[in-house]
């Protein structure tokens, strides 16, 4: 199976993950450049950069929004995809890292492992992600290959084994010597285009062969042929270095090493190399899982273009030239245009009109796209960011891609009428392109209110309204999103009786209320015998408990976790009706909560952070101070990994404390878990506050 000459074998779909300025743009558009696509190199903070196109990316220097390029190097296509590394943009970062098979971590050659390197890192760990390591800034005063390395030893307990060595440093930095091959490469015009390959010089030649050495050393852990011609004093072939190379890297067992400096364009050719030989393509990675939605049971599928189509819409974006497209990666089968495929999260049919290839520069309309690659196509209307689309005769949903329930909330309203109209449109516009932002009306106050993953991710919500959408709005302060819910059974009575003259008004309820499991829920169940409440008026009995659902006793906040029971009641041959029933019905609820020790529930979440070990003290004791309760810990690459439950009313700004607790170096993640009670003291001091 070919695309223009390429087969499932010689594809790579990788990521480039940094440290903000550690070189990740510019790194991206050499690769850009030199695989022949774009023909300018730009400086990106002049905004030419080929990547970042979300302005707002730029001055905040986080990459919010992951596109996917596609280049081609010596007969290999390699799809960069863009991996933010945010922690309120858990979903973007896991469905990034979802569909990438590698990695290519950029380090600056100064700075070396920072803090935020070490959160990429995490996650590529966390993912089971293939990588090598690129030491970028080898041109910078201070540049420092070896300690580089040991950092990434030492702080990431990673296996750095350099193939590259870099000659000279700083000014002096002239080009690199190959490890693998045992050759030099000095670079002989400003944009790196001339390369020589030439003999290693004198001066370096010991320092190669001892680095060559270890090498071999490094790879003998990982192949027992190499352990055997290394034990003899044999000489290990280059193929043999390399195959060995390959197979550490993709099991995981060891970094491969580069140096350069992207912006004087070192090193970037042979970075393309060492992905083309040592990252996995998608025949090298495990299988992909998911469950059949009409019988629950699991399906495998493999890289087979001749299998049943399977694919994951990783992200909606909408192109500067196409409009919305649905970036997509087919794990299996093939898909062609015309086709009509499953939307397996929906259920719905959705006809793929167009398939695009998204190159840095422009779009190639394509006919097929097979198992392995990473395609756009433009015009799905039902599909969102997460979904699986599949052959309908197939179906699966491919797992681990449930959308998280935004917990936190906040009132936005245009600052005139005139920015009302755009508002509306800005508003669904971001919701559509990110699944974890929804967007609802409070029907008691008639304010729009937003809810999302964190303050961060509200925030940028807002700025993106201000700046793509230019509406100018007003907003209020995040909230969490609380609920009441009741402790233990208790008996309501409810009579609405007006008589007036004329026809009167006769309503007459008795409920019983008991708690759900798990408070989650709700339940309303009919007990009444005898006729005393004509079946007629159950539906505005059942109407009324509703209603009053959504505004608890305690706080005004919706009940969560009640059974509702209509046990007896009396009605009037002329004066009943359903609004009398209603409100009857609302007023026994109502007065069961009262008598049913209702609480405060406020949303808990999942709380995962990875501390070097010294911090983690401070991390824990910080944690307790925020009402969290520890449930484990664990190692992961040398680092402390702490999971916790901690109210979500309490995590407001913590990921700033974290930063100064820990110079950074620690990173975390939440996601809402479940609700519980809010402890008395911290319930009167929020009613309090409230009023
Ligand atoms: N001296 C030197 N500077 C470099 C090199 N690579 C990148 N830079 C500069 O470092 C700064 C950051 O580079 P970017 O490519 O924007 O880094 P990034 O990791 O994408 O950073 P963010 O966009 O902030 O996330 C820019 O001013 C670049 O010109 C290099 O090899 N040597």
């Amino acid at each position: 199976m070919s695309d223009g000459g390429i087969d499932i074998r010689s594809i790579r779909n990788i990521g480039i993950a940094a440290h903000i300025d550690a070189g990740k743009t510019t790194t991206s558009e050499r690769i850009l450049f030199y695989t022949g696509k774009i023909h300018k190199i730009g400086e990106v903070h002049e905004g030419a950069a080929t990547m970042d196109f979300m302005e707002q990316e730029r001055e905040r220097g986080i990459t919010i929004s992951s596109a996917a390029t596609t280049c081609y190097w010596k007969n290999h296509m390699i799809n960069l995809i863009d991996t933010p590394g945010h922690v309120d943009f858990t979903m973007e970062v896991e469905r990034s890292l979802r569909v990438l098979d590698g990695a290519v971590a950029v380090f600056c050659a100064v700075g070396g492992v920072e803090p935020q390197s070490e959160t990429v890192w995490r996650q590529l760990d966390k993912y089971k992600v293939p990588r090598i390591a690129f030491v970028n800034k080898m041109d910078r005063v201070g540049a420092n290959f070896f300690d580089v390395m040991s950092q990434i030893e030492e702080r990431l307990g990673a296996t750095p084994v350099p193939i590259q060595l870099p000659m000279g440093c700083e000014e002096a930095f002239a080009g690199i010597i190959d490890l693998v091959e045992m050759r030099a490469i000095e670079y002989t015009d400003e944009l790196g285009t001339r390369m020589e390959l030439e003999e290693i010089p004198q001066a370096y030649v010991d320092e190669a062969q001892k680095w060559r050495e270890r090498l071999v050393e490094s790879l003998a852990e990982v192949d027992d042929e190499i352990m055997e011609a290394y034990l003899d004093g044999k000489e290990v072939s280059r193929e043999k270095i390399k195959e060995a190379l390959r197979f550490g890297t993709i099991n995981l067992k060891l970094v491969p090493l580069l140096c350069g400096s992207a912006l004087k364009n070192k090193g970037i050719q042979l970075l393309l190399d060492a992905v083309i030989d040592y990252l996995p393509s998608p025949l090298d990675i495990p299988p992909i899982k998911g469950v059949n939605p009409l019988t629950g049971e699991e399906v495998v599928r493999h890289t087979d273009p001749e299998g049943p189509l399977t694919a994951l819409a990783f992200k909606v974006l909408v192109d500067p030239y196409v409009g919305r497209v649905v970036y997509t990666r087919i794990y299996c089968g093939t898909l062609h245009t015309g086709m009509s495929v499953l939307n397996a999260t929906t259920g719905r049919k959705e006809r793929v009109g167009r398939i695009l290839r998204i190159h840095a520069n422009k779009r190639e309309d394509i006919d097929s796209a097979f198992a392995g690659t990473i395609i756009a196509i433009p015009g799905l209307k039902g599909t969102r960011t997460g979904d699986t689309l599949c052959d309908e005769k197939e179906p699966i949903v491919l797992e681990g891609m449930n959308i998280p329930e935004p917990v936190i909330s906040l009132a936005i309203e245009p600052a005139s009428k005139a920015d009302q109209v755009k508002l509306s449109k800005g508003l669904a516009a971001l919701s559509e392109e990110d699944p974890t932002f929804r967007v609802a009306i409070d029907h008691e106050t008639g304010q729009t209110i937003i809810s999302g993953m964190g303050e961060l991710h509200l925030e940028i919500i807002v700025d993106r309204l201000r700046r793509e959408f230019g509406v100018d709005v007003r907003v209020g302060k995040p909230q969490v999103a609380y609920r009441e819910a009741i402790k233990k059974p208790a008996k309501g009575e409810g009579k609405f009786i007006r008589q007036s003259g004329g026809r009167g008004q006769y309503g007459h309820v008795v409920l019983e209320v008991e708690p759900l499991p798990g408070h989650s829920g709700y339940e309303f169940e009919d007990k009444i015998v005898g006729g005393v409440i004509p079946k007629e008026f159950i539906p505005a009995v059942q109407k009324g408990v509703e209603e009053a659902l959504t505004s608890g006793i305690v706080g005004g906040f919706p009940v969560i976790g009640v059974k509702v029971s209509l046990v007896d009641g009396s009605f009037h041959e002329v004066d009943s009706s359903e609004m009398a029933f209603k409100i009857a019905a609302s007023m026994a609820f109502k007065e069961a909560m009262r008598k049913a020790n209702p609480v405060l529930m406020e949303p808990i979440m999942e709380v995962e952070v990875v501390t070097p070990e010294e911090y983690l003290g401070d991390v824990m004791g910080d944690l307790s101070s925020r009402r969290g309760r520890i449930e484990g810990m664990t190692t992961r690459s040398g680092a402390k990994v702490v999971k916790a439950y901690v109210p979500l009313a309490e995590m407001f700004g913590y990921a700033s404390a974290l930063r100064n607790k820990t110079s950074g170096r620690a990173t975390f993640t939440m996601k809402f878990s479940h609700y519980e009670e809010v402890p008395a003291e911290v319930a009167e001091k929020l009613m309090a506050s409230a009023s």
